[in-house]
């Protein structure tokens, strides 16, 4: 493991001197389950995720409100009278799950039961492949045991491209078409298939050429480079037919938030501090679908942000292999050989007083811009403390080259969701904060916390 002062040092390495590919590669076990796979390629569903994705989203939030409101509202219930006991992991699952289906499958593959639950039965098997043979056995055993996952594996895609297929075929044909055609006027779908469809044609992708190879880059990837975020689904899915779709880190995320707040001390009044913000920011329900709202709700995203600095997704971080036949040398002159693996403690860095004041104490304000809190602060500042921004001592979101794309969709989405709920509803405190479990590199909440919930009474 990497001290902090040598991150940017990390970072700033070539994939041939450290490389990120390599690790993960062998770290998720891809190699062995999906052989001949080229992880590293995938520059067009990366590029959809953090460009089209990222700047479509206030165009898909009518669209993410509505699924929102109508998932917690069939999740946790409409009853103003009596208290409703739910699973906390559970109920962001799905509503997390749901709501996000809507923008990366588009409309009708997320209203399909039989599709959400191929790709939930898939990303199931998948993930744990990738938990076992990526994380649990010796290296020497990943092969053999990487086999038995194969017919698994393949069974599950194929039966999610029966849906796919046909959307993928039609898309790609439309716009294509679209672009030789001025005559003919075609407005796709805004998701994330359309998207990299996009990607790869403005990449001139030769994988374009017919929507089979995009397809099956996107099934894999959407799962495969979301890794992480499948291994938690494995560690953390408990088996219930109630429970319809793979747990995410943005589920994680809203949950390790909401029992932050529920279990801190009640005179301090966070949750309903939150809730003052979102029925300010969002006093009507056409409110609701505008997103510049989204930049005033600076409590809420202060909140998420404290949560993934105290309990971010993975322990360890920023991976890389060491590429060069002699080895590289750090900083401080110590020789590291080829296929050395290093990465850097990130509970460790955001545990730091050098870095987080009182890192031990939960603070969930403690990034709201000095200018809300009276004082006065630059634009800098407020932005240099948002959710989405990394630095080498916020690394949730991972850093430089290969961070999170998607933590822009992520934080929109978190923050509407956690706003839906305590504006709606009442859930009653904890009186204790859980302690999260780590399985394998990854902490999270315990799969059995059971929270009540009551909607609240419109006057
Ligand atoms: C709170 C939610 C999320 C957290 C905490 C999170 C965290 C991370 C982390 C730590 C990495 C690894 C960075 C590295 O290897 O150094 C990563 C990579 C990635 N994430 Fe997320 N993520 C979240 C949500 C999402 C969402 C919603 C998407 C897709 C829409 C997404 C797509 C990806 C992709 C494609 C990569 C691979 C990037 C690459 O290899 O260059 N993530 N994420």
């Amino acid at each position: 493991m990497l001290p902090r002062d040598w991150i940017k040092w990390l970072v700033d390495q070539p994939e041939n001197i450290l490389s990120h590919g390599k690790v993960h590669g062998e770290k998720l076990g891809l190699r062995y389950l999906f052989p001949g796979f080229d992880y590293t390629a995938d520059m067009a569903l990366i590029t959809a995720i953090r460009l089209h994705l990222t700047r479509n989203l206030s165009k898909v939030q009518g669209d993410l409100v509505n699924e929102i409101k109508n998932t917690t509202d069939a999740t946790f219930g409409v009853d103003e009278q009596t208290w409703t006991e739910v699973n906390l992991l559970e109920a962001m699952n799905t509503i997390v799950l749901k709501s996000s289906g809507i923008v990366l499958f588009g409309q009708s593959l997320c209203h399909n039961e039989k599709f959400m639950r191929s790709m939930k039965k898939f990303g199931d098997v998948f993930g744990a492949g990738m938990l076992i043979v990526g994380q649990l056995i010796p290296s020497i055993f990943r092969r053999m045991v990487g086999c038995l996952f194969l017919i698994p594996i393949a069974y599950y895609r194929t039966s999610c491209t029966r849906y796919l297929w046909p959307v993928f075929a039609e898309r790609l044909e439309s716009m294509k078409r679209g672009e030789m055609d001025p005559a003919f006027n075609y407005d796709a779908p805004k998701d994330l298939i359309t998207w990299t469809i996009r990607a790869a044609l403005d990449m001139k992708d030769k994988a374009i050429e017919g929507p089979g190879p995009v397809l099956k880059r996107f099934t894999l990837v959407v799962f495969s480079s979301n890794h992480r975020h499948n291994l938690i689904d494995q560690l953390a899915n408990r088996p219930d037919p109630k429970t319809s779709g793979a747990i995410s880190s943005s589920s994680v995320t809203a949950a390790n938030t909401l029992l932050d707040i529920l279990s801190s001390d009640p005179s301090l009044h966070y949750y309903q501090t939150l809730r003052v913000e979102a029925e300010s920011v969002f006093p009507t329900a056409e409110d609701w679908v505008l997103s510049a709202g989204l930049l005033k709700l600076r409590h809420m995203d202060s909140a998420i942000r404290e949560s993934l600095r105290r309990s971010p997704i993975l322990v360890r971080g920023l991976w890389r292999e060491v590429m060069p036949i002699n080895g590289v040398t750090l900083p401080d002159g110590q020789h590291l050989r080829q296929g050395a693996w290093i990465g850097v403690p990130v509970p460790g860095i955001h545990n730091d007083e050098r870095f987080h004041d009182q890192p031990e104490v939960y603070d969930p304000f403690r990034f709201v811009s000095s200018s809300l809190k009276g004082e006065v602060a630059d634009a800098e500042n407020c932005k240099a403390t948002m959710l989405t921004m990394t630095n080498d001592t916020f690394l949730p979101f991972g850093y430089a080259r290969h961070s999170c794309p998607g933590r822009w969709f992520a934080s929109h989405l978190l923050k509407l969701v956690l706003a839906y709920i305590v504006a709606h509803y009442d859930i009653q405190p904890l009186c204790e904060r859980p302690l999260n479990h780590i399985w394998g590199e990854h902490p999270v909440p315990p799969p059995w916390t059971m929270i009540r919930v009551k909607r609240r009474k419109v006057t």
